[in-house]
């Protein structure tokens, strides 16, 4: 039998492939990063063709740099940034226009109309989502209504739609299939979670015609086998999800009440909460985690926009500095904040708070202040956008979490995750393959063909690198905890007056 899985995790600024042995172990790893385009403010796109020229590459580059064979691998998982959508001609196989990336604010304004026309109780209510600019479904809709001739030809069949994982899908398989799994679709905005199909209603709503649309396959399944040109060998593709619900999987997050925070740019935290699709009440998502075996998990999600970019702003702003891992210890050279607070709004407020119009602050500076305070508040920002989230989700699950499971970047940082831990007064875990996005991919894709035979064969997988306890200082703590609140509040009234 082969002896490796291929991952594939196309993300928001570079596409990646990494090859897994059957103890999950890395073997081989390759990346590339590609053009990001801006072409107004507020605008973001990708070349939908160099997403898949580079996808394509560092996957036979994964492959080759380690001396393997195409035969070596026993099936391919791709995970992939959610709500980036593309537009092609069936026909040609070519994109109409570039892809619009999730982070597009250029369906705002719609997505204001939507909400004054009173269609945010039944959204929410059929895909668990908020009317925002970041799903697909409008930012498909602006492309039928402002590319010349798209409106036209999708009417007449000729034009597909799908998310990254979808584009990948249908070129791999040379134009064979054109699919995409549970986890993309719940993210466009046309998908009912409780049907788990697409919405007649929301297509109408949006006119985007159902015959762009991709069939909805489960996250763990034989979708097709690869035939392109970059491929020598039919290989099965046989897992799909969106990158934060792969990391929930590759966490092995498969119990109700189980929960993971991604630090990278951003913070993605995702809660199983099991087989049904619970409707927030604390100003969470509600997507699916995925679906294998015809049994659909479900997640609360909640996203903090910048965590990691606020250290980068620390670095290429504030110059205070070089580069991204001085920040521990420039943080570490002070015992703490000394009563500054950061609140690094630079794109508006997430989940709970969901303040659009919310810039960033900083409140308690003194003569005495230093560019260690500053660091120290950044970090501590980082975890208290965190812990409104898991607050939230407490919330609503009506549950006390016993553990936060973490990944991404800036999980490297240990003050970081300590701080995170005394803030939720809650174990921080962070795994020794912290790949956990790939990983999950991977776990998908070899479930489907037998490669691990079981969900418990992968829990023995997973293993604990480090786990950071939540310190005694209740006091100090939860008198930290509540000038965060303060500065929250000040931060509204701010933006509100
Ligand atoms: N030691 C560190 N402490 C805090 N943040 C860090 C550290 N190292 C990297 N980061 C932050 O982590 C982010 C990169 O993590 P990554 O998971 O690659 O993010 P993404 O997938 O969003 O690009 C950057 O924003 C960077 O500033
Ligand atoms: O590509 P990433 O890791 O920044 O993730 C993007 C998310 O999927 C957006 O929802």
């Amino acid at each position: 039998m082969s002896k490796y899985i291929l991952a594939l995790d196309q993300g928001t600024t570079s596409s990646r492939a990494i090859v897994f042995d059957k103890q999950g172990n890395i073997k081989s790893i390759a990346q590339k990063e590609f053009t990001q385009i801006f072409p107004k403010p507020g605008w973001v796109e990708h070349d939908a063709v160099e997403i898949w020229s580079t996808q394509a590459g560092v996957a036979a580059e994964a492959i080759a740099s380690k001396g393997l064979d195409m035969e070596d691998i026993a099936a391919i998982g791709i995970t992939n940034q959610r709500e980036t959508v593309v537009v092609w001609n069936k026909n040609t196989g070519k994109p109409v226009c570039n892809a619009i990336v999730w982070q597009d604010k250029r369906t705002s304004n719609y997505c204001d109309e939507l909400k004054a026309d009173g269609k945010s109780k039944m959204i929410k209510e059929k895909t668990g989502l908020v009317i925002d600019s970041y799903f697909s479904g409008t930012k498909v809709k602006w492309i039928l209504d402002n590319v010349e001739g798209a409106r036209e030809k999708a009417e007449n069949g000729e034009l597909l739609l799908g998310t990254i994982d979808s584009w990948l899908v249908w070129n791999f398989s040379k134009k064979q299939k054109h699919i995409t799994d549970v986890t993309n679709a719940c993210r466009t905005l046309l998908f009912n979670i409780n049907t788990m199909d697409w919405d007649d209603e929301l297509l109408e709503l949006l006119t985007i015609p159902k015959s762009m649309l991709p069939e909805v396959k489960q996250s763990s399944e034989i979708y097709g086998h690869t035939k392109s040109t970059f491929f020598d060998c039919n290989i099965p593709i046989a897992g799909i999800a969106g990158d934060q619900q792969a990391a929930l999987f590759g966490q092995m997050c498969t119990q109700k009440g189980m929960v993971k925070n991604t630090y990278g740019t951003g913070c993605f935290m995702l809660m199983n909460i099991g087989n049904k699709p619970i409707v927030s009440k604390n100003n969470l998502l509600t997507t699916v985690a995925w679906k294998i075996n015809g049994k659909t998990t479900y997640a609360f999600e909640g996203s903090v926009f910048i965590a990691g970019a606020a250290v980068q702003w620390l670095r290429d702003g504030l110059k205070i500095i070089r580069n991204s891992s001085e920040v521990e210890s420039l943080a570490n050279s002070v015992e703490d904040s000394d009563g500054v607070y950061f609140v690094p709004s630079f794109a508006g407020l997430g989940a709970p708070h969901w303040n659009q119009k919310a810039q960033g602050t900083m409140f308690g500076l003194t003569r005495g202040t230093t560019d260690a305070h500053i660091a120290r508040a950044t970090l501590d920002a980082i975890a208290y956008q965190s812990m409104d989230i898991l607050k939230a989700m407490e919330a609503d699950a009506k549950i006390t979490i016993k553990e936060l499971r973490v990944d991404g970047g800036a999980t490297v940082n240990n003050t970081l995750m300590q701080f995170q831990s005394d803030v939720l007064n809650t174990k921080t875990v962070r795994p020794k393959v912290i790949e956990t996005t790939a990983m999950g991919a991977a776990f998908l894709a070899g479930l489907a063909v037998g490669f691990w035979k079981s969900e418990e064969e992968i829990q023995e997988i997973w293993q604990i690198h480090e786990t950071f306890k939540p310190s005694k200082k209740r006091k100090k703590i939860e008198k930290n905890i509540k000038g965060w609140y303060k500065a929250i509040a000040a931060l509204e009234y701010w933006t509100n007056n």
